[in-house]
């Protein structure tokens, strides 16, 4: 927009909405304080409004815990409390604007979505100021699309009738108020849908890959390639090792998988030896401390727990970060039972439980010529190595 056009427009706001949890990223911290590129998602919007000219208020709406992570805020914010739903969360945003008259334009944005174009917002403040209630960034369906019920494939529904919807949208703030009082507790997950329920029209105009919301683990690597983080990485190499003592009469597990032997490792948890020099590899790539820092022994909620979730834990504490595994290579030093039977199994519940693929596991086993404590069966010992890929500090 021109700069004589946006002398004479309205005051302008931004509703940043930060306050879900991010249950379907299966993060242990809401998704938008995820790294990435070296920053938080949420500040990735954050900046690129703060940045705009026309823009000159906001309210972030986020939870206690994502507020104190989140660090100073850009000059005009002000925080809003995190509402149940995202509706909820809009309308606590809505009541700190209360001072602000129905013609400011305002909008509405998921933190979730951290690829902010100074273009996207140009448009939707174009056409708002153009006289239109209510503007959205849609983008076209590539692929076939199908209803599917079960397993089974059915109908194809014409994608040339349907679009992708992003945020930020874009609402004079009267509209807003009013699409937000008339829905009285009826629900929608976006805030064009209130405006439409009003029977005011929403206009379209071109949306942007790099608005891809973050909703799944996976989503991460496809916003790293879109946002151009991924060239901002840098290589972390982790090693563990670890012990356990062979006792007659317990389950074996060893690699995420139970193995039939005449005796088995003894242990706080499963004392499944290979899973947690793995486990101790991945934070050691992280300098995250060590299984023992997260599940102290002497936690009794741990007392018999199947390995593969302290595994699981470090592979999302590397994807909360931003980063990802590359490769990891694990050693079984034991002089029985013998693994190599059961490597392929091993390899693909550790993929598994890493959400990698096969190939990027290796799975070695040696003994150690009856020598020592494994070569007399008192124990059995693995090492590992995990190389990660993390965003740049
Ligand atoms: N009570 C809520 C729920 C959601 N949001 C925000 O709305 C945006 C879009 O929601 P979604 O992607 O569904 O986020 P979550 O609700 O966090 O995700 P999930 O449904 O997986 O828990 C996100 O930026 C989210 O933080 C919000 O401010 N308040
Ligand atoms: C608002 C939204 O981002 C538009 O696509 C989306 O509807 C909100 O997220 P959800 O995944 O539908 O909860």
């Amino acid at each position: 927009m021109s700069e004589s056009a946006l002398s004479s427009a309205p005051r302008v706001a931004v509703l940043l909405l930060a306050g879900g949890r991010g249950t379907r990223a299966g993060y242990e911290t809401p998704k938008q304080l995820a790294m990435l590129g070296g920053k938080p998602v949420l500040r990735w919007s954050l900046d690129a409004f703060a940045a705009h000219d026309a823009i000159s208020r906001g309210v972030l709406v986020a939870s206690d815990d994502v507020v104190a992570a989140v660090g100073e805020l850009p000059e005009g914010w002000s925080y809003a409390a995190a509402g149940a739903e995202r509706q909820q969360s809009v309308g606590n945003a809505l009541a700190c604007l209360s001072d602000w008259d129905d013609d400011a334009m305002i909008l509405v944005h998921d933190a979730a979505r951290p690829g902010v174009t100074a273009a996207v917002v140009d448009r939707l403040l174009a056409v708002l100021q153009n006289g239109a209630k209510a503007a959205i960034p849609t983008l076209p369906v590539p692929d076939t699309l199908v209803e599917q019920a079960g397993n089974e494939a059915g109908e194809v529904v014409d994608r040339a009738a349907l679009a992708r919807v992003q945020t930020p949208q874009a609402f004079h703030l009267g509209t807003l108020r009013r699409a937000h009082a008339a829905a009285a507790g009826a629900t929608a997950t976006d805030d064009a849908q209130l405006v439409r329920r009003l029977g005011l029209p929403v206009q379209a105009v071109a949306g942007d890959a790099r608005l891809h919301k973050l909703t799944y683990a996976e989503d991460m690597d496809i916003l790293s390639g879109l946002l151009g983080t991924k060239a901002m990485t840098r290589t972390a190499v982790g090693m563990g090792y670890d012990v356990h003592r062979l006792v007659a009469d317990k389950p074996l597990w060893i690699g995420g998988i139970e193995i039939a032997h005449s005796h088995g490792l003894e242990g706080h948890s499963d004392a499944d030896v290979a899973l947690h020099a793995l486990t101790d590899a991945i934070l050691g790539a992280l300098a995250d401390g060590d299984i023992g820092d997260h599940f102290p022994p002497s936690d009794p909620q741990w007392r018999g727990a199947a390995s593969h979730r302290f595994l699981a834990f470090a592979a999302d504490r590397v994807a909360a970060r931003g980063g990802r595994i590359e490769h990891v290579d694990l050693t079984i030093i034991a002089e029985a039972p013998k693994i190599g039977p059961h490597r392929p199994a091993i390899r693909e519940r550790i993929a598994e439980i890493l959400a990698i693929p096969v190939a990027k596991v290796s799975v070695k086993a040696t003994t150690t010529e009856r020598l020592g404590f494994t070569g007399r069966r008192e124990g059995i010992a693995a090492q590992a190595v995990a190389t990660l890929q993390l965003p740049e500090i």
